[in-house]
């Protein structure tokens, strides 16, 4: 892209726009990318807030599409200078099969590649996950680790298997020849849990703390260290990558960053409540309430249930083996890759994203 910092040039398109973490991107743009001319949002279902953006200067220009179909991929990457692809099925509760997360997560993402290609698109950003190198099956722990550390990435769960799967192309199509005869430049960002304005399981377990009378019990261990990552600082991540990939693609070009921020390192429950106990809940115990085989055994229970129910309901509680399993695993991360390589630094201190979470849980339907 020609360094055009002061003319609005350059076509973007966001998949999964319409996402968590999606949305924040297409705002980041919006705020803080000044050579966008048109910015793409193409998603499954379009959120009515897409309607807000379409009074500045920037055409924004809402698709409703499906990664899992070739044709309408192609038509949204068409003339886009670059794309960033979030779009993707984030199931660990079995909500959708096994064959649905892959069609999704690897054949949209294969399909999304494809249309650069033929397109002529030169670039690529992935939003890929922590859960590519782990937990692995093994529960090994992987404490503050890098992109560089040695760990054994094996996977059963369809959804990391698909990530993957889908990173792999991403990274090995770096360097392919586009329409027009430039090489594609692509690049993967490995988010650890993203909390922040929207998250769903945030919700979740707001509404369970107030159905319990303000409590929630702890499960798992306070030992257990779980690398988190405001979603804001996610978002300026992509939208950094994005702005640094062409001049830097021989250092950029092929590479994974984990996404990282100044947010503590604790507990799953324990950080959880650094936004839902201002907001007046409270996790009793400083210990598991219930020894580890309970939850084991709760956990397959539910699998059971899920399964006998299947027919009548759609049966999906935070609790099972595989929720179980990367909750009770130690994984954080410490790098400064993405520093070295396109000068990241989070956008949001730790206390700008607590606060601005906890504002966001406090306007939660149903907030005390
Ligand atoms: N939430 C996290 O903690 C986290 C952590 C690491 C990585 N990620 C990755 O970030 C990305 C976004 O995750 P999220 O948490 O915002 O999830 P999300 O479910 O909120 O957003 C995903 C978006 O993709 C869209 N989508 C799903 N299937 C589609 C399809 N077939 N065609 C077009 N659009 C489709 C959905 O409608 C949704 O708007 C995912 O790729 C996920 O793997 C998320
Ligand atoms: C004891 C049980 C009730 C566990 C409840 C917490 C459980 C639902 C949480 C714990 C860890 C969470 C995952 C972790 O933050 C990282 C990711 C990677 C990302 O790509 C998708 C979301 C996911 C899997 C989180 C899902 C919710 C988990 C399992």
């Amino acid at each position: 892209m020609a360094d055009s910092a002061e003319t609005q040039e350059l076509v973007y398109l966001v998949t999964g726009g319409c996402g968590f973490l999606g949305e924040h991107v297409v705002r980041m743009l919006l705020q803080r990318e000044p050579r966008l001319r048109e910015l793409r949002i193409f998603d499954l279902h379009l959120g009515p807030w897409l309607e807000e953006l379409k009074t500045g200067p920037v055409q924004v220009t809402a698709i409703q599409g499906d990664v899992t179909q070739a044709h309408e991929v192609a038509a949204a990457v068409a003339g886009a200078h670059v794309v960033i692809h979030t779009a993707g099925l984030v199931d660990v509760f079995g909500k959708t099969s096994p064959e649905t997360i892959h069609e999704v997560n690897v054949q949209g993402t294969q399909n999304v590649i494809e249309a650069c290609v033929q397109t002529g698109t030169r670039f690529l950003i992935y939003t890929s996950s922590m859960e590519v190198v782990g937990p692995n099956i093994k529960g090994q722990p992987f404490y503050r680790g890098n992109e560089n550390t040695p760990y054994e990435a094996v996977h059963r769960h369809p959804y990391p298997c698909s990530k993957a799967l889908a990173e792999q192309l991403v990274l090995e199509a770096n360097g392919r020849e586009v329409l027009g005869g430039l090489p594609l430049v692509t690049c993967a960002l490995r988010p650890t849990g993203i909390y922040g304005e929207g998250h769903q399981i945030m919700r979740d377990f707001y509404h369970q703390g107030l159905r319990l009378g303000g409590r929630l019990f702890r499960a798992i261990p306070a030992s257990v260290e779980h690398g988190r990552v405001y979603v804001g600082n996610v978002a300026w991540m992509h939208v950094l990558v994005a702005r640094e990939l062409e001049h830097r693609a021989a250092l950029m070009g092929g590479q994974v960053y984990f996404c990282y921020d100044n947010s503590p390192y604790k507990s799953y429950e324990d950080f959880n409540m650094e936004f839902l106990g201002p907001c007046g809940l409270r996790l009793v115990g400083t210990r598991p309430l219930m020894p580890y085989w309970l939850l084991v055994l709760l956990a397959a229970l539910n699998t059971l249930l899920q399964w006998l129910l299947r027919p009548l309901m759609l049966y999906a509680p935070l609790l099972n083996p595989y929720t179980l399993a990367v909750a009770n695993t130690t994984f954080t991360v410490s790098t400064d890759k993405a520093r070295r390589h396109f000068g990241y630094e989070p956008l949001f201190s730790w206390e700008e994203s607590r606060t601005r979470t906890i504002r966001w849980v406090q306007t939660v339907e149903g907030s005390a």
